[in-house]
C-alpha cells in the first residue's frame, strides 16, 4: 500500500450529537474527539447508540441535535470525502452474488483508483486466493476483511470501522490489530467500534465509552485500566480462616478453579500478605492479579439504581469529554 502517512490527518468530532428515533433517544448530547496517530476505540454494549453516532460522524443519519465533523467540517463539506475517509459500517451487508475483486472494482470507479490499488488492497487483507470467489460464500471474517480492503482503497487519512473484528478468528483479530496499528503509526485517524472490550483492548490507545447514547468515559486506555481494581491470588490452607480475614477487610472473594486458590478483589499483594502476617494465618501462594478491564467496562457501562447518576462515582461524564 501508499507508505506516505497522511499530512496532518483530521480530528474527528462529535459535539454534542443527539438522535431521537420517535420517542426513542438513541445517541444523547454526546461529544468526544478521536485524535489523529491513534487507534480509539468506540465501545458500548449492544443498543448503547455506537452504529447511530457513526452514521451521523458520515452525514449518513441526520442529527437531531449536535454536530459531527472531520477536521472542523462536517463530512459532506469536504470536496472528496470518500477518499478522506474510509468506512466499513456492515461488512455482512455485501452483495452474496459478487466476487470479492468485483466489490472492489465497484468500489474503486467511482474514486478514480486503477486495478492496481484494487489488487494492493486484495493482497493487504489477506484475499488474493478469493479475488474470484463470490462473496455470498464467505465466512463473515472474510467479509471483513473484505470491507476493510473496500475502507482502505483510497488510502484515507481517516478510517471508520464498525466492529471489524466481529467475525475474525483470533488469527484474524492479531492480524487487524497490527494492521490498524501500523495505520495509526503512519499517522491515520482511526476509530473501531465493539462491544467487547478485549476485542480491541490490545488494539486501542484511546477509549470512548457509551451506554444508553451517553458518554460514559473518552480517556486513553491506560486511564480506563486505573479504574480496575486489584485483585490478588491467595492459596491458603485454613480455608475458614482466609475468608474471615477478607470479610474483616472487605475484600471480596471468588474461587480460583485453576488454581485452587481464592481471588481477592480489592485487595493488594502486599496488604494481604501483612494481614495474613498480622492474622497468624499460614499462606501457600500470594500472587498480584492483573486487573480485569472487561470487569471496569461492565461497570462503567451497567445502567445504574439512577439514570442521572454517573456510572463511576466522583467522575461526571463530562469529566471524561475534554480532551
Ligand atoms: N432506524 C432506527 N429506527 C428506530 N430505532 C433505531 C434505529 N436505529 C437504531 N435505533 C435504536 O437506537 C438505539 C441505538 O442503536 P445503535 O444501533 O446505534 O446501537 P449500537 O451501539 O450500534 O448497537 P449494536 O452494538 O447492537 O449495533 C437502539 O435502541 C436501536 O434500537
Amino acid at each position: 500500500m501508499t507508505p506516505a502517512p497522511p499530512p496532518d490527518a483530521p480530528v474527528l468530532e462529535a459535539v454534542g450529537l443527539t438522535k431521537d428515533f420517535g420517542a426513542v433517544r438513541a445517541v444523547d448530547d454526546l461529544s468526544f474527539a478521536v485524535a489523529p496517530g491513534r487507534v480509539t476505540g468506540f465501545l458500548g454494549p449492544n443498543g448503547a447508540g455506537k452504529t447511530t453516532t457513526l452514521r451521523m460522524l458520515l452525514g449518513l443519519v441526520r442529527p437531531s441535535a449536535g454536530r459531527g465533523l472531520v477536521g472542523g467540517r462536517p463530512y459532506g463539506e469536504h470536496p472528496a470525502p470518500a477518499r478522506l475517509v474510509g468506512v466499513c459500517l456492515d461488512a455482512g451487508a455485501l452483495h452474496p452474488g459478487r466476487t470479492a475483486l468485483g466489490h472492489l472494482r465497484v468500489a474503486a470507479a467511482p474514486l478514480g483508483l486503477p486495478e492496481t490499488r484494487v489488487r494492493e488492497v486484495l493482497a493487504l487483507v489477506g484475499l488474493e486466493a478469493v479475488a474470484r470467489r463470490r462473496v455470498g460464500g464467505f465466512s463473515l471474517g472474510m467479509k471483513q476483511r473484505l470491507g476493510l480492503a473496500v475502507a482502505l482503497l483510497a488510502d484515507p487519512a481517516v478510517l471508520v470501522l464498525d466492529e471489524p473484528a466481529n467475525g475474525l478468528d483470533p488469527e484474524g483479530i492479531v492480524w487487524l490489530r497490527s494492521l490498524l496499528r501500523s495505520l495509526a503509526g503512519q499517522g491515520r485517524t482511526v476509530l473501531v467500534s465493539s462491544h467487547v472490550l478485549r476485542e480491541v483492548e490490545h488494539t486501542v490507545d484511546d477509549v470512548v465509552v457509551v451506554a444508553s447514547g451517553r458518554l460514559v468515559v473518552a480517556e486513553p486506555l491506560v486511564d480506563l485500566a486505573r479504574r480496575a481494581e486489584p485483585a490478588t491470588l491467595v492459596l491458603a490452607p485454613d480455608a475458614a480462616g482466609l475468608a474471615a480475614l477478607a470479610r474483616s477487610h472487605g475484600w471480596t472473594t471468588a474461587p480460583d478453579p485453576a488454581t485452587g486458590g481464592v481471588v481477592l478483589a480489592g485487595a493488594e499483594a502486599a496488604g494481604v500478605g501483612a494481614a495474613a502476617h498480622a492474622a497468624g494465618l499460614e499462606l501457600h501462594r500470594l500472587e498480584p492479579r492483573g486487573s480485569d478491564l472487561e470487569s471496569v467496562f461492565l461497570r462503567l457501562t451497567q445502567p445504574g439504581p439512577d439514570p442521572g447518576e454517573s456510572p463511576d462515582p466522583g467522575q461526571s461524564a463530562a469529566e471524561g469529554v475534554a480532551r
